[in-house]
């Protein structure tokens, strides 16, 4: 695989790849190693997904040789966001995750935590922060020694165009929640508007958070992002994406990348 480049920003290591194929295969590669090492030291690995292009993008984990070396029966599912439509729903992030995912490689269906889609998205958020506090309690989901947040062993973001990643989109007061773990929105800036969310507490109490993004239509965010590195002020939800403790990679395809001026960067 060839890796064009790992680059060193601040506290962030960004993965830029030539082609979508290799940065799916680097992606592979980074999740297993990771799902190894947590089931090894805790017994579980807890992922949580999003939805959008990444899903397409984490379809090498599902091939040979990581359908036959994961150990998938320690994997447990989470979504860090879901728009409230049926699960059958082509909108809905579980049915893209079960099409591109679940339905190829032999997880448990207990393990697979999905969002009530019968409910209000208040209800189903309220319901979903309910079943991660009891999964904190009984310890398959770590829990953050800085604030009393659960502690995923992998948050998997994509992010939009204008810089939104799971339901936190630029200037909305879901940005500002800090007491829930999970919060909802009727007014999402793109459809479908109901939406729920993990909140930037929990994205950031995570031991390892993955951006993934591609595309040329997102090298202007991207540049944005990195460039206001550090800022006290950030604007863009991504930018907000700073795991307290955890660590943050980056993987981009070189047109995501391509505004940006990497020579500075150690
Ligand atoms: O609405 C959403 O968008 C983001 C970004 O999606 P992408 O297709 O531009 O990669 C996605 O990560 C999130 O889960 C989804 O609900």
């Amino acid at each position: 695989m060839a890796l064009s480049s790992v680059i060193h920003k601040d506290t962030r290591e960004l993965r830029i790849h030539e082609s979508l194929d290799e940065l799916s295969t680097d992606l592979a590669d980074y999740i297993a190693e990771l799902s190894e090492s947590c089931v090894k030291e805790r017994g579980f690995f807890c992922i949580a997904l999003s939805g959008g292009s990444l899903v397409g993008l984490l379809r090498k984990i599902c091939e040979a040789p990581y359908n036959k070396t994961v150990d998938w029966a320690r994997w447990h599912f989470f979504w860090a966001d879901e728009r409230v439509v049926s699960k059958n729903h082509p909108d809905s992030n579980y049915k893209l995750a079960k099409d591109g995912i679940l339905s190829k490689v032999p997880v448990i269906p207990s393990h697979v935590h999905s969002m009530n889609d019968a409910a209000s998205a208040e209800a189903a958020a309220n319901e979903y922060e309910f079943t991660i506090r009891q999964l904190v309690r009984t310890r398959v989901i770590d829990v953050s020694e800085i604030s009393d947040c659960p502690k995923f062993d992998l948050v998997l973001l994509g992010m939009g165009p204008h810089g939104h990643v799971a339901s936190l989109f630029p200037d909305h007061d879901a940005l500002n929640e800090k007491d829930e773990w999970v919060t909802f929105l009727t007014d999402s800036p793109n459809p479908p508007p109901e939406r729920i969310t993990f909140t930037l507490p929990v994205i950031n109490s995570a031991s390892h958070v993955a951006l993934v993004v591609t595309g040329e239509h997102k090298a202007e965010a991207v540049k944005s992002v990195m460039n206001g590195a550090g800022t006290d002020c950030p604007s863009l939800p991504a930018q907000m994406v700073r795991p307290t403790s955890g660590k943050l990679v980056w993987f981009l395809d070189s047109a995501a990348a391509s505004q940006l001026d990497v020579s500075s960067s150690s």
